[in-house]
């Protein structure tokens, strides 16, 4: 029974309620949620756990004004709920539906886009100082998890911010978790946070002295340090205190009241302001609050028993990590060292056997990559296991650190190509371009579980400097070969058209081939197994006897695979009778499913056939 969520259409609904009712729209907003995710899958623990801490954020800010920043930005559904999409949420993560992370085009109350962690004070920071500088009134908020406190990135902001003096405030979320459990110094400093009762009551007292005498806001500012002063005189101080930022808590994130009250004061006093709330991963849900990891991200699953609906099978993750554990176990230099992505990168099983040679550095892709590269050149083997999206991070430490002094550092780069539901921020489109540019750098493409295994392991053992090995998110198609260690292979022979591709492409490649074979025309499949190097000579031998080349990626335009054999054959002047790049284009790929995401590209077979068979036409 959703009696008083029925009856919230905007914020400003919120806002008419008292305490009981809002108690109670939480206890709505839970079942509301645990409901429609278990249709569409998404980031339910995160959001279970924000519950409180939204509704009070919209009891006292006005969204549509103020300006919300929620950091990574998986835990804003309670906030897309309560600003107008309840009804469509039915849609969440779906082609065209409802977007899983914060979009300012779905809702002007969605202020910035995210998707990848420790933006949200560096954004906030700069809001706050747009509208001092424009002479405009209205509050920043940043909403950012102990997490995404781990990123570099977010110190970066804290540290401008706390000593600009600019009215901000920070809502750090602390529920001991990253998707598995949080790691390191600041984790372990926050525990620490606990102050004494007499000075939470002390502080209240004074602060209510102040909100009432005349003149008491100003008196308040200039008394504040030399409270600061007596306060970290008699009790524990926290790092953002000496950062500059007024720190308030912790304070307990499922009790509505408490936060309401501080977000309040903290808008009122007009500096900056860090407020440290508890909260509990998965509140609400015992599967979740039992298994957080499990119900960070969850695809659909039954209530009554928190299981999926649909078991999940074996994946490329899956593969690399069970290959990552022979490997170990052959070379005692082996090691493994993920950025807060353990599970979702396959390592689960290594962290418990190897946990000596298992490294989790929290969401620190940057300092990852930097020590992989200390460990290489003191005699490790290291394999960086990292998304491609959140590998963009550690472009730089790639360029700087590994490859000028040709270190030899593996990447597993996971999620390479279309991921789907995430969307935009998500999508592995850009480390083709990117890896291969990189000078000295290898970048190999298994397109079969069997092909991952052996390229990881030629990757470790055969190469030097850098390489790279990408594979998808999720499973393998039909093509099940394994790799000849070559350059490139010809999956299936042709007279009319050259299909080129890499990765799991090969089998939307496959599949044209045979729709225009049903066409009568004759296409030959072509399967790149390494991008960098790239076998050119190869590739323009087919291309030439076939006199058409169609090259298709899951990759941006600019720099892919299929543009640097197009500037390559033209520097050779060779020239052909058609060519043509099927990619993403120049653009950023929504969220949908990966089949309807390629359908929209013209990059699944029946796409790729229609391209191929529109190039023949004048055979
Ligand atoms: C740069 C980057 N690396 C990795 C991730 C993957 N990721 C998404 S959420 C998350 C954990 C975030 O933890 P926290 O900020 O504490 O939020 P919680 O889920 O606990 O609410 C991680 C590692 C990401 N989004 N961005
Ligand atoms: C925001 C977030 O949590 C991301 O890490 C992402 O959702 C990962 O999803 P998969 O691990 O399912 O690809
Ligand atoms: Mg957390």
């Amino acid at each position: 029974m959703t009696i008083i969520l029925e009856q919230i259409h905007s914020p400003e609904d919120v806002k008419r309620l008292d305490d009981k009712e809002t108690e109670a729209l939480c206890r709505e907003l839970r079942e509301f949620l645990i409901e429609n995710v278990s249709h569409t899958g998404g980031h339910l623990a995160s959001n279970l756990g924000v519950v409180e801490l939204t509704v009070a954020l919209h009891r006292v800010f006005d969204t549509w004004r103020d300006r919300l920043v929620f950091d990574v930005g998986h835990q804003c559904y309670i906030h897309k709920i309560l600003t107008g999409r309840k009804d469509t949420f039915g849609t969440l993560r779906s082609f065209q539906g409802v977007a899983g992370f914060p979009k300012p085009a779905e809702s002007e109350h969605d202020a910035f886009i995210a998707g990848h962690a420790s933006t949200s004070v560096s954004v906030a920071l700069g809001m706050a100082r747009a509208r001092t500088i424009r002479g405009e009134h209205y509050s920043v908020v940043a909403v950012l998890g102990d997490g995404a406190l781990t990123g570099g990135l977010a110190y970066e902001g804290l540290n401008d911010a706390g000593e600009s003096g600019e009215p901000l405030i920070v809502v750090l979320n602390d529920n001991g978790m990253s998707i598995t459990e949080n790691v390191g110094g600041i984790a372990s400093h926050l525990a620490r946070q606990r102050v004494k009762p007499q000075y939470f009551e002390f502080k209240k007292t004074y602060r209510r002295i102040m909100g009432v005498i005349p003149g008491g806001k100003r008196i308040y500012r200039v008394t504040h340090r030399v409270k600061t002063a007596v306060k970290k005189a008699l009790w524990p101080c926290s790092m953002f205190e000496d950062m500059g930022f007024t720190y308030l808590g912790p304070v307990d994130g499922h009790d509505i009241k408490k936060l309401t009250y501080l977000l309040q004061w903290a808008r009122q006093i007009n500096t900056t302001v860090l407020i440290h709330v508890r909260t509990v991963k998965g509140k609400g849900y015992p599967f979740a609050e039992e298994h957080p990891n499990e119900f960070h991200g969850i695809s659909r699953f039954q209530i009554e028993t928190g299981e999926p609906i649909c078991a999940s099978g074996k994946s490329f993750s899956g593969v690399f990590g069970e290959t990552m554990l022979k490997l170990a176990e052959k070379d005692p230099r082996v090691c493994a060292v993920t950025a807060a992505m353990q599970s979702g990168t396959g390592l689960d099983e290594f962290s418990s056997r190897y946990p000596k040679r298992f490294f989790d550095v929290g969401i620190a892709e940057g300092h990852a990559t930097a020590m992989c590269a200390g460990m290489a050149k003191q005699g490790l083997l290291p394999v960086f296991a990292v998304y491609s999206s959140f590998l963009q991070r550690a472009y730089d430490m790639l360029l700087h650190d590994v490859a000028i002094s040709g270190l030899h550092v593996v990447f597993a780069v996971d999620r390479a190509g279309l991921v789907g539901e995430d969307g935009e921020t998500h999508q592995g489109a850009f480390d083709a371009s990117f890896l291969a540019q990189v000078p000295g750098m290898t970048v190999l493409c298994p397109a079969s579980y069997g092909e991952l295994s052996s390229m990881l392991e030629y990757a470790l053992f055969e190469c030097s400097g850098p390489v790279a090995v990408r594979y998808p998110r999720g499973c393998e198609g039909n093509y099940r070969g394994k790799w000849g260690r070559g350059t490139h292979a010809v999956l299936r022979r042709g007279k009319d058209i050259t299909l080129a591709g890499y990765g799991v492409m090969v089998n939307e490649l496959t599949e044209a081939a045979e729709l225009l074979e049903a066409e009568g025309i004759s296409a030959e499949v072509l399967k790149l197994d390494s991008i960098a190097p790239l076998d050119y000579d190869a590739v323009l031998d087919c291309a030439l006897r076939t006199g058409r080349l169609l090259v298709a990626e899951e990759s941006i335009q600019e720099g892919s695979v299929g543009m640097r054999i197009g500037a390559e054959a033209a520097k050779r002047g060779i020239c052909l009778k058609n060519f043509a790049l099927k990619n993403l284009g120049n653009v950023f790929i929504p969220h949908g499913s990966v089949p309807e995401l390629l359908a929209m590209c013209g990059l699944n077979g029946k796409g790729i056939a229609e391209t191929a068979g529109e190039m023949c036409h004048d055979r």
